[in-house]
């Protein structure tokens, strides 16, 4: 019975056993499941492959890029269906990539159409894995400073530990914001010209209000947002060319974040949904998204340094907070800095594991 053989030792029930019968020579995954502000985490604490790479001293880009060419498999079977499914994003720990770096944790971000560059509601759920999983060497109380390395560049998690263990909210600060473009006009097929802002918080995102696409970010249905965030993002692709000051590889649109139009400082929430990669949902109200669009209000002179924004899901009602705390510069762009904070959660642990012939063993994703 499953409850006697969970509460026994390995001797008495043979837990080895309790792998179903899978390829020898094939995939056995361990994860650690969490989600922030409902959007998963499936943390891969360790990759092999990614660790043999790392140990080259590739930057965390590079491995990127090795991770991509030669182990898509992996992410493929842990993101897409049946081991998970349209929504799934996932991060691979790499800790000679950390130790290289001079931090606690680095990783690489996997969802159902690739690797990005940055990931807010990962680097909060990550921030309290790094400390629970024993990755500090001496956390503070009552609160951690968590250094983690992200392809995009170095981000500091502040993380509640009251000894034991970790807590919530989870704050953080990604590396300097900026504003790309304002009132950028575009013509995007079947919906009209609308006017966008880009800004990039680790990645680039366009903003518009849903207003503009004749849709409502609170009461449209998501079907309907989500074709009209990916029209766009498609369209600021082909009439929009990217830079980033620091590697072209960063320079890419990782998606199109909706809004209820609520730029200037409020107290009450703003409301906003992120499409990104291929059509993918965020649950949450995205960490990387919160910290491009406060660069944004912050450079149209709509906030002040720490005036703290509330931002809300509409596909889950969840919130971060986001606030610009000062000002720095990327290349030649006026940046800042800025702090966000949600609650991260655990949820659970899986061992995957794939039978060598079958058909579907690295999952299967359509739309
Ligand atoms: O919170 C974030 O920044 C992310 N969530 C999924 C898409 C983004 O990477």
């Amino acid at each position: 019975m499953a409850m006697a053989a969970a509460e026994g030792s390995d001797a008495s029930t043979g837990a080895g056993r309790w792998l179903p019968p899978h390829s020898p020579s094939g995939l056995v995954l361990q994860t650690v499941e969490m989600h922030t502000g409902g959007e998963p985490l499936r943390i891969i604490p360790r990759l092999e492959a990614a660790e043999e790479a790392a140990v080259g001293g590739l930057s965390l880009l590079s491995l990127r890029r090795e991770v991509a060419a030669t182990q898509d498999h992996v992410r493929r079977a842990l993101m897409h269906e049946p081991r998970g499914h349209g929504g799934m994003y996932g991060a691979v720990v790499v800790r000679g990539a950390a130790a290289a770096a001079g931090a606690h944790l680095a990783a690489l971000f996997l969802h159902g159409a690739g690797y990005s560059a940055m990931c807010g509601h990962a680097v909060m759920a990550l921030g309290r894995f790094a400390l629970d999983y024993g990755l500090v060497a001496a956390p503070s109380c009552p609160e951690t400073a968590v250094h983690l390395r992200c392809p995009c560049g170095p981000v500091t998690a502040f993380v509640p530990w009251d000894g034991h263990r970790s807590g919530n909210p989870v704050r953080f600060h990604s590396v300097p914001a900026f504003a790309v473009a304002t009132d950028l006009a575009i013509d995007v097929p079947g919906y009209g010209k609308v006017m966008v802002d880009i800004g990039y918080g680790g990645t680039f995102y366009a903003f518009l209000s849903t207003e503009q696409l004749g849709l409502d970010v609170c009461s449209s249905k998501t079907r309907d947002l989500v074709n009209a965030a990916s029209a766009v993002t498609e369209a600021v692709k082909k009439q929009f060319k990217l830079h980033h000051p620091e590697s072209e590889d960063l320079a890419f649109l990782y998606g199109t974040i909706l809004t209820d139009g609520k730029d200037t400082f409020s107290e009450e929430p703003t409301t906003n949904i992120c499409v990104f990669a291929d059509e993918q949902v965020d649950r949450s109200p995205t960490g990387s998204g919160v910290t491009a669009r406060i660069a944004l209000q912050y450079h149209k002179g709509l906030i002040q340094l720490n005036q703290t924004r509330t931002f809300r899901s509409s596909t889950t009602g969840s919130l971060f907070t986001g606030k610009a705390v000062k000002e720095a510069k990327l290349g030649d762009y006026n940046a800042v800095v800025v702090e966000v904070s949600g609650e991260a959660f655990y949820i659970g642990t899986t061992t995957f594991t794939v039978e060598e012939e079958d058909p579907l063993k690295y999952g299967f994703f359509f739309k």
